[in-house]
């Protein structure tokens, strides 16, 4: 299948995000606060671009059930993703209204130039590569980190864990493969090469979003010039 070629190609990219120290903070409790706000605040920006991908998805669909597709991924990130990160921001004490004012980072702005760009150019499937990553691999992240005794039982990272872990999650993450599948493999060989570089440039820059947020890089590390 197309992800067994994805996933194998990716599988070094993604083994490091495992033994990443602020995915591993997550997992065994020990993340600085401080970096995971941070990190919070640039996910809620990512994910409202995130959105717009979908909505192309749904304006690029060929048929119906993928146009559904698209359209329940918008609308599941939207008031279930999203309400974790406005959770999380009420736990934190930041306002709604300061989650949506935050100010981008180079890393996010790389991030989602690149996916709405790539979902702007292509047609259905890469709008699919464009967001298969991003899905399929906080699911795998999620459920490696359940796999820590009582990671999920942890006060404040607990409902992070839970929810890239859930059964829900996974249901969307499967449905993503199946539907990249789908779209691709009766594609050419110069088209799945392209896919396939759009689901590797998105692997990297999931590994620059984590290590962003480690040091809460807004533009270059130790330097407050660029951070004004
Ligand atoms: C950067 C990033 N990638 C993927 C997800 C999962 O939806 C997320 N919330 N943020």
């Amino acid at each position: 299948m197309f992800t067994d070629r994805l996933y194998n190609h990716a599988k070094p990219i993604w083994d490091s995000y495992l033994e990443h120290p602020f995915v591993k903070g997550i997992g065994d409790g020990s993340l600085d606060l401080e970096k995971f706000k941070f990190f919070m605040e640039q996910d809620y920006l990512y994910l409202i671009d995130y959105c717009r991908v979908f909505a192309l998805g749904s304006v690029k669909a060929t048929r119906l059930d993928t146009m559904a597709m698209f359209a329940d991924l918008l609308h599941s990130t939207l008031n279930e993703e999203m309400d974790l990160h406005r959770k999380y921001a009420g736990r934190l004490g930041i306002s709604k209204d300061e989650l949506e004012n935050t100010k981008p980072s180079s890393t996010l702005l790389a991030y989602t130039s690149y996916m709405l760009n790539k979902a702007h150019q292509g047609s259905e499937a890469e709008v699919a590569a464009c967001v298969l990553a991003c899905t399929w691999s906080y699911n795998v992240i999620g459920k490696a980190l359940n796999e820590n005794e009582g990671a999920s039982d942890h006060e404040f990272y607990g409902d992070w864990i839970k929810m890239y872990a859930s059964d829900e999650f996974t249901e969307l993450a499967e449905a993503m493969k199946k539907l990249m599948n789908e779209l691709a493999d009766d594609k050419p060989e110069r088209e799945k090469a392209h896919l396939e570089e759009i689901f590797l440039h998105t692997s990297k820059l999931e590994y620059l979003f984590w290590d962003m947020a480690y040091h809460k890089k807004m533009w270059l590390e130790n330097t407050d010039i660029m951070n004004s």
